[in-house]
């Protein structure tokens, strides 16, 4: 092989080969998986419910152990709950955000600066001392995220991040998202539901079987599922 064909060759920071995952009830969800999501790209994942979207994103993020098959991801990894009530622990948003910087030793000055770049990230620095049940849901999303960015992750996965947010919160969110992979280099992988947010999507996998059967450009795709809807 000449050396330079290796040179257009994306690296991955997500890597799935095949994964199979069976829950102790003995359904098996995951049937020899494989995907792959180039390196600072910002891709999504579909499919029916109950298709086993979130059984993978958890096996990523080791909140599920693997039982065979092989994952290998590059960087530090955060997760994005559907509904942020379900990761957001401390009573402020500035503690909160603060808070999973608690293992990595820092002063207390590097921390107060994580804090505050975390939260002009995501555009909500003005609201530091606010407790968290006065913010909206887009906003809870959004320290959610602060705190993936504070922790410096480098891969981000988000499991229906935009289900509880109405319209426009969610095409803000999933741009803001789009925005902060794109200018920190960033890996993400999204699941969704919504057809229109693959509009922001680099690539996209449709999950089915149990197995990934489509993946690459968006557009295909969402015209095949709209289709699908339509008939
Ligand atoms: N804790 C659990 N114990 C047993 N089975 C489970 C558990 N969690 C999920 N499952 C099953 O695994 C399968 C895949 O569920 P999963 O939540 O991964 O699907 P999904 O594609 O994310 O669905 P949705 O789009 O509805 O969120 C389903 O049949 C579900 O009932």
């Amino acid at each position: 092989m000449n050396p330079s064909d290796s040179v257009n060759v994306p690296t991955s920071a997500i890597t799935v080969r095949q994964l199979c995952y069976s829950w102790p009830t003995g359904a098996q969800v995951l049937k020899s998986c494989s995907l792959a999501v180039p390196q600072g790209e910002f891709w999504m994942l579909l499919g029916t419910n109950g298709s086993g979207k979130s059984t993978l994103l958890r096996l990523l993020a080791g909140l599920l152990a693997s039982q065979s098959g092989e994952i290998a991801l590059q960087g530090r990894v955060g997760f994005v709950f559907q509904n942020p009530d379900h990761q957001l622990v401390m009573p402020s948003v500035g503690a909160d955000v603060a808070f999973g910087l608690v293992e990595d030793q820092l002063s207390l000055t590097e921390v107060r600066q994580r804090v505050v770049d975390a939260l002009s990230a995501v555009k909500l620095q003005e609201l530091q001392r606010r407790p968290i049940y006065a913010l909206s849901g887009g906003q809870k999303q959004r320290i959610a995220i602060a705190g993936a960015l504070a922790r410096q992750c480098q891969v981000l996965l988000f499991d229906e991040p935009t289900a509880l947010l109405d319209p426009d919160s969610q095409l803000d969110l999933v741009s803001q998202v789009r925005s902060l992979v794109k200018s920190r280099g960033i890996t993400a992988l999204w699941v969704t539901h919504r057809l229109n947010e693959l509009d922001y999507s680099d690539g996209a996998f449709l999950l089915s079987g149990g197995r990934v059967v489509a993946a690459g450009d968006p557009e295909p795709l969402k015209q095949r599922l709209m289709q699908q809807i339509d008939t």
